[in-house]
């Protein structure tokens, strides 16, 4: 496989194949509820001529999938070099997705849900299985492609959650981790992680609790971890005034602040006597908010995610425009399968102004549609040369975690962490904003 054969038209798509799948999820809460027992993701395989697959991974839900189809019809013959081409393809056939609005997206983590984002979403899945088609051709990895690798070895962070011990619902998949709902429990978890996977520094998804319980958990993790790096990230679910107390009270303990609040203009507000960086995945997830929030100096690091930004590629252009504005990087994670976080680990390699570890809930996934799982050492993950990403497909693994999502009702289809949280507490509904 390391010459291209055949020349530019082995490199043409010969097909494409799409693959729904739920995979297992724990019951980790956020501020709008915990997520269900199952989430859905795409994997995207594209074949080329000479018979090379490349594999791609991205949301799954509906609205997801109801864009990633069109697209798939129309990219045979074209060529797995044709990145640039696939945002104008996705703008012509792709159509508008249901749902968009410019407000906070339903799941309310994620920022605005334009239909633009979602768009770029889907077309990131399809990148990184060109990258990969297109490395696997050229015998080269994913990173040489990208310009080459700045560091050998990406650091990633324990990612803590509040979490019951198992979901409420019978038959869901259970782990051994049990229940952190207090500072104790949340020690527990890092302990475990650090142990488990070597990470050093630690991010707590808060929002789940009053301020002052999160305040506790930061502190006691503090004092088990002298001098690591701390983050709490409440997804936007404080009003500016609490976000004010709780960066008073953490102020020398948190490296940053993550969506203390919702919106720029808040995050603005905030940073003026925030006395720490406001780091986001909420405010600037597309490059039209970039000018306003960076200008306002509403956020000191972004948060890069190459499924938000429209993959690999615009992850770097997002990096150059972190650099020109002096905005620190960092990179989010939502819940993903191998092939994601070889692609994250593979752009993280060549952006030389990553400041921070990077976020991955890959250690609470027990199920994976690779052969080999990555394994973390030390919390880094090496860069590998292997051709393309450097993942194989388990089909096996891939065929058992589809027919899950063929036999669903429709239920797990489409994440909905208020709709989970209700099956525990009926009288649940959407949080409003802000929730302190
Ligand atoms: O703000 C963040 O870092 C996230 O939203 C990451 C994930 O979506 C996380 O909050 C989750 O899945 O509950
Ligand atoms: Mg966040």
């Amino acid at each position: 496989m390391g010459t291209v054969v055949g020349g530019a038209s082995a490199l043409a798509i010969a097909e494409v194949r799409l693959t729904p799948v739920l995979v297992a999820d724990p019951p980790l809460l956020n501020t709008q509820g915990v997520h269900q027992p199952y989430t859905p993701r795409l994997v995207i395989e594209v074949v080329t001529a000479d018979g090379t697959t490349g594999v791609g991974e991205t949301y799954g839900d509906t609205c997801y999938l109801d864009l990633a189809r069109p697209l798939a019809r129309a990219l045979p013959g074209r060529s797995v070099t044709d990145l640039n081409g696939l945002f104008t393809l996705a703008e012509s056939v792709c159509g508008e997705p249901d749902g968009v609005s410019e407000s906070v997206d339903s799941g309310g983590l994620r920022g605005v849900r334009t239909a633009d984002k979602l768009r770029l979403s889907v077309v990131s899945g399809f990148e990184v299985a060109c990258l990969d088609a297109l490395g696997k051709a050229l015998g080269l990895p994913v990173h040489a492609l990208l310009g080459g690798r700045v560091r050998y070895r990406v650091e990633y962070g324990g990612y803590l959650f509040y979490r019951w011990a198992e979901h409420p619902v019978s038959g869901a998949p259970l782990d051994d981790w049990g229940a952190a709902l207090d500072p104790e429990g949340i020690v527990a978890q890092a302990r475990r992680l650090a142990a488990d996977f070597g990470f050093t520094s630690f991010k707590l998804k808060g929002g789940v609790f009053p301020p002052d319980q999160e305040i506790a958990a930061v502190r006691a993790l503090a004092r088990a971890f002298p001098g690591h790096p701390l983050r709490l990230d409440p997804n936007g679910a404080w009003s500016v005034e609490t976000a004010r107390y709780v960066a008073g009270q953490l102020a020398g303990v948190l490296e940053y602040l993550e969506d203390p609040t919702s919106g720029t203009a808040g995050m603005a507000r905030l940073a003026r006597c925030a006395g720490m960086p406001l780091a986001t995945n909420m405010c600037v997830t597309t490059f039209a908010e970039i000018p306003e929030a960076f200008t306002k100096g509403a956020v000191q690091v972004v948060l890069c995610d190459h499924h938000y930004w429209g993959g690999l590629r615009r992850t770097r252009e997002l990096a150059a425009v972190c650099r020109a504005f002096g905005v620190g990087l960092a990179m989010h994670s939502n819940t993903h399968l191998g092939i994601s976080l070889a692609a994250m680990t593979h752009v993280a390699a060549t952006l030389p102004n990553l400041d921070h570890a990077c976020d991955s809930h890959y250690p609470w996934l027990t199920e994976d549609v690779i052969t080999a799982r990555h394994t973390f050492q030390g919390g880094r993950l090496t860069v590998g040369d292997a051709p393309g990403l450097g993942v194989e497909l388990d089909r096996t693994a891939l065929e058992a975690l589809h027919w899950r999502w063929l036999d669903d009702d429709g239920t797990l289809r489409d994440r909905d962490d208020t709709a989970a949280m209700r099956r525990a507490d009926p009288a649940w509904a959407t949080p409003a904003v802000p929730r302190w």
